[in-house]
């Protein structure tokens, strides 16, 4: 059992593996040092120009080896929150600290390198879909200088490294198609390892799998939630579909207009718990999944 391990059975408030009652927990400190909150945001209020707070009071923390599901109806403030967290939405007050930087402190160079060890997946995928699947996977290391040789072309270790990375989504046999010939769920996995091959630190999913049908939405979330198991990333994932949240997440935090509405540990709440997020809403209808999933 590695560090990283432990420090996410300690995320899931199980005890680390060999510790056997309290009493040997000191000797763990340094593991419990590790298992501080990789993201902590505290109080946070983002209002768009003179418009009203769109987030107003936010806590939210995201420990290594832990899925977070973000849910709340459209407008909710859920993509806000996943920009406050790359430094791209109005932070009007409050902190949001992404490993040792608060991110309201940060010039605009630092806000970049902090940015660089963050891995972003979107609900449209975002490749170039003209080039090859593998070169779009090595454009996620650009941040990278080392990633390219003098010849302009991509180190072999950085080629190898993305077709592991292909391979570990199923999908290396595509290397070489153009990225816009793949079906979403396809694109969505070369996605997947684009992000990855930045080495990220975090992982933010704005809606990954709204445009998914629903046997690859779950295949989607089994990806991410695999990620955080084997390699301790935290992954913060928006979704629209409840029983998506309540199948693959291990804590969910439920928006309403821009506040904290709920945040447990998904293993305690039911769909009837999550019922208030939705309460009222008329416009998106989101959330059951009915139609969906
Ligand atoms: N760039 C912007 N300028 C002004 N207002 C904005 C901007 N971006 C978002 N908003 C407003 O902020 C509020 C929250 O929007 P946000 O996109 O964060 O919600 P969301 O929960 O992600 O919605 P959806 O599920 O529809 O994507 C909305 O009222 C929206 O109109």
């Amino acid at each position: 059992m590695t560090v990283t391990d432990t420090a996410a059975r300690i995320a899931r408030g199980q005890r680390p593996a060999g510790v056997r009652s309290p009493a040997a927990a000191p000797a763990l400190h340094h593991v419990l040092h590790e298992h501080r909150p990789l993201v902590s945001v505290r109080d946070l209020q983002v209002a768009y120009g003179d418009g009203p707070l769109v987030l107003d009071g936010i806590d939210l923390d995201l420990h290594p080896g832990e899925m977070v599901a973000l849910l709340g109806s459209s407008g909710s403030g859920k993509s806000t929150l996943m920009k406050a967290l790359t430094g791209f939405a109005p932070i009007g007050a409050g902190t949001v600290r992404v490993g040792v930087h608060d991110l309201t402190r940060l010039h605009r160079g630092e806000l970049r390198r902090v940015r660089a060890q963050v891995g972003q997946v979107f609900q449209q995928f975002n490749l170039v879909g003209r080039l090859s699947v593998l070169t779009n996977v090595l454009t996620g290391g650009l941040h990278d200088a080392g990633a390219i040789n003098l010849a302009g072309g991509f180190s072999s270790s950085h080629r190898r490294r993305a077709l592991e990375l292909l391979d570990r989504v199923g999908i290396a046999h595509k290397a070489k198609d153009e990225a816009r010939s793949l079906s979403g769920g396809q694109q969505q996995r070369v996605a997947i390892a684009r992000a990855l091959m930045q080495r990220p630190t975090l992982i933010l999913a704005d809606e990954p799998v709204a445009s998914l049908d629903p046997k690859m939405s779950c295949t989607v979330l089994e990806l991410l939630h695999g990620i955080t198991r084997d390699e301790g990333i935290p992954v913060l994932v928006s979704l629209h579909v409840m029983p998506l949240a309540l199948a693959h997440s291990h804590r969910i935090v439920g928006l309403r207009d821009g506040r904290v509405l709920v945040s447990a540990p998904t293993a305690q709440l039911s769909a009837a718990d999550l019922e208030p997020i939705y309460a009222n809403d008329h416009e998106s209808g989101a959330g059951h999944g009915d139609d969906d999933a």
